[in-house]
């Protein structure tokens, strides 16, 4: 089985594209719809998008041209979207307005983006794209707007009902800490375990606890920004560039090759289809001198997270 062709099974029984294109952070709305049909076309059948990336509308269309010129059906595709804190207390209606926009009767997979429930605000009637109410940057100030009324393990409670309707095949969690999840597993009423948590990971980023603590539980890691996001340093770190130069490969590529090593499902982002290309099919099985050269990064430089939205008071990753 080739490296970039693995599956991996929830816990729910469903299966999961282990490698995924990521959809976040590119400003060239138009560009994400040949990005994703070019990734279909390529071979991926994994997408990731979210409410807030302010994208779905792109990435349905992306998806609905690779289905009508028959490269894909609809059942082969894995689609993810997660709901944004303003809208916590309302996600079938989220979820709808989800669909609608991604032109899609069901998503695989619907995750919690972020355990933290925020106030929702007034529409801004010039700004097409502000369904959510919402500024485009999750770290804009004006997103601290706590809902100090509602908590996540409220959301997750009714996204269990979204599962029962059918709008989603599968329900998960973003941004978890080992804490938010104990908390949640003690609701009385929750009943249906999330299947992924989807959090930050990557060489100088492993998350090893965290991931221990999921595989026990035996929810799946999703890992995002596993390049270290964007302008990451990542890319240009000597010991990963010169194992890709031995390799013929990019420093992208040794990164995912080893998250796919790891065996967690991994999500890179890119709005070029040459580099869409390479980090689907550029992929290799690493050495395991090659995989604990990466694994020790964290050592040689130390811890670094790159997605850190300001949230306060509420404490994130706590
Ligand atoms: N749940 C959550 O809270 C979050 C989820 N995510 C998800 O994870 C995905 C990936 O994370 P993201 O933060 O986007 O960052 P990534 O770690 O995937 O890095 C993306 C950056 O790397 C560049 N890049 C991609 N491939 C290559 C390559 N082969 N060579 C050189 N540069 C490359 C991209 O540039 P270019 O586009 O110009 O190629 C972009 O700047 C997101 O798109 C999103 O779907 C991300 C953050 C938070």
């Amino acid at each position: 089985m080739a490296v970039n062709d693995k599956y991996i099974t929830l816990n729910d029984g469903k299966i999961i594209p282990q490698l995924a294109l990521g959809t976040w952070n590119n400003v060239d709305f138009e560009n994400t719809i040949n990005s994703v049909y070019e990734a279909i076309k390529i071979g991926y059948r994994h997408i990731d998008t979210a409410a807030i990336y302010k994208n779905e509308e792109e990435v349905g269309k992306g998806i609905k041209k690779a289905i009508d010129e028959g490269i894909v059906k609809r059942e082969d595709l894995f689609v993810t979207t997660k709901l944004w804190g303003t809208q916590q207390r309302l996600s079938q209606q989220a979820i709808k307005q989800s669909l609608e926009r991604l032109g899609l009767d069901y998503v695989d997979l619907y995750l919690i983006h972020w355990p933290v429930a925020l106030k929702s605000r007034t529409i801004d009637p010039s700004d097409p794209k502000n369904y959510l109410c919402i500024p485009m940057k999750p770290d804009e100030p004006s997103v601290r707007d706590i809902d100090i009324n509602w908590t996540f393990v409220d959301t997750y409670l009714t996204l269990q009902h979204l599962q029962k309707e059918g709008l989603t095949k599968s329900i998960g969690v973003s941004n978890f800490s080992i804490n938010n999840l104990k908390e949640l597993f003690k609701h009385p009423l929750f009943k249906v375990k999330p299947v992924v948590n989807q959090v930050e990971v990557h060489p100088l980023f492993p998350q090893d606890e965290l991931i221990e603590f999921c595989n026990s539980e035996n929810i799946v890691i999703e890992a995002y920004s596993p390049l270290g996001s964007t302008d990451s340093p990542i890319l240009t770190n000597e010991t990963l560039v010169s194992i890709a130069k031995k390799l013929n490969i990019d420093v992208a590529q040794v990164c995912i090759s080893w998250g796919l090593k790891r065996g967690y499902v991994i999500l890179p982002k890119s709005s070029k289809v040459d580099r869409i290309r390479r980090n689907f099919e550029d992929l290799v099985e690493l050495s395991e001198e090659d995989f604990k050269a990466v694994s020790n990064l964290k050592q040689q430089y130390g811890e670094k997270r790159f997605v850190i939205p300001d949230f306060s008071p509420f404490k994130v990753f706590e």
